[in-house]
């Protein structure tokens, strides 16, 4: 099921295409990442999606409907936003509710909701110029859903924040994937690495990498197997350098370092080959890309 279809996106500054082609199939309740260094085409593509900048070409369709109102399906926290700094938290939000459309009443009963789910609501009666940043960033979140919608964005939504308020904001945003679908920019990949489910890795507005996090770890897998035997390292490293799918193995310390075209059938022989001989097997470690490789080979790739 898709709640959004993004096809040929892409935005022209003067001469110069800010996003090219860009295209995606948005699922429910999932968390995405939009990672790409400055410049990539981050910003405008959170904003062509929310409907605050008209895109050059491309479609953008919600729930296969071509005509509905976006605003009434996204919430959108600008990288920087903007708070009346003497309002109280909740002040801020039944105002905001109400802007949306909503009664006092049932602004007042949504902020309500909303303080608590954000974990402010402790701090709801204090003015937001006493807040942190992890706090009004959770207020940002708390007034960006608080008309229900069914994708939230989020431009850079920890980049400026300490480590506390990072880990406050990165669990919220886990939480929030269990009701709406999450996408959120970024240039940090350690971050995109904790949370997201998918990936959109863009670089310089062209879209060079997506897909769901699993399938583009198993991609750029490296192909490294480490193992580690009780003892006789050497000995076993000539065992395992004869099975047939090993493509070369290295001696480093007290580690037999395996690399294998394909890691998946060397894993499996060399298992086998370690039951069916009783090797004195200690350690057995398959090598996982880091996101960071994974960028790096995906730009050089591309
Ligand atoms: N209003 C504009 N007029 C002209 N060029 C623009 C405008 N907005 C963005 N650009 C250019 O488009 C490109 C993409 O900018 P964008 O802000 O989308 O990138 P980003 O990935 O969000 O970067 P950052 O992490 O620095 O916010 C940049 O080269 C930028 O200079």
């Amino acid at each position: 099921m898709t709640i959004l279809s993004v096809s040929n996106l892409a935005k022209q500054f003067n001469n110069t295409y800010a996003v090219k082609d860009l295209a995606y199939q948005f699922t429910p309740h999932q968390c995405i990442a939009l990672i790409g260094p400055n410049g990539a085409g981050k910003t405008t593509t959170l904003q062509m999606i929310a409907g605050l900048l008209q895109p050059t070409s491309g479609e953008i369709i919600f729930d296969k409907h071509k005509s509905i109102d976006r605003r009434t399906l996204i919430g959108y926290l600008p990288q920087q936003p903007v708070f009346y700094s003497w309002m109280t938290g909740s002040e801020f939000l039944v105002y905001s509710g109400q802007l949306g459309g909503l009664t006092k009443t049932a602004s007042r009963k949504r902020s309500a909701e909303l303080l608590d789910i954000t974990g402010i609501s402790e701090a709801k009666n204090k003015r937001i110029g006493n807040y942190s940043g992890g706090m009004k960033q959770r207020l940002g979140i708390a007034q960006a859903i608080i008309h229900q919608p069914k994708l939230l964005m989020l431009d850079e939504p920890v980049s400026s924040l300490d480590p506390i308020g990072r880990r406050e904001v990165l669990t919220l945003l886990e939480q929030l994937k269990t009701e709406m679908t999450v996408l959120f920019s970024t240039h940090i990949l350690s971050d995109a690495d904790e949370i997201s489910d998918e990936l959109i890795l863009l670089r310089k507005g062209e879209m060079i990498e997506s897909g769901k996090m699993k399938d583009l770890r198993q991609k750029y897998q490296t192909t490294k197997i480490t193992l580690q035997f009780l003892e006789n390292q050497a000995f076993y490293q000539k065992k395992v350098a004869a099975l047939p799918h090993v493509t070369r193995t290295l001696l480093e310390r007290d580690t037999v370092q395996v690399i294998a075209t394909n890691i998946e059938t060397a894993r499996q022989e060399i298992l086998q080959q370690a039951v069916d001989e009783k090797w004195p097997l200690l350690a057995f470690k398959l090598e996982q890309a880091t996101l960071e490789e994974m960028f790096m080979k995906a730009v050089n790739d591309a």
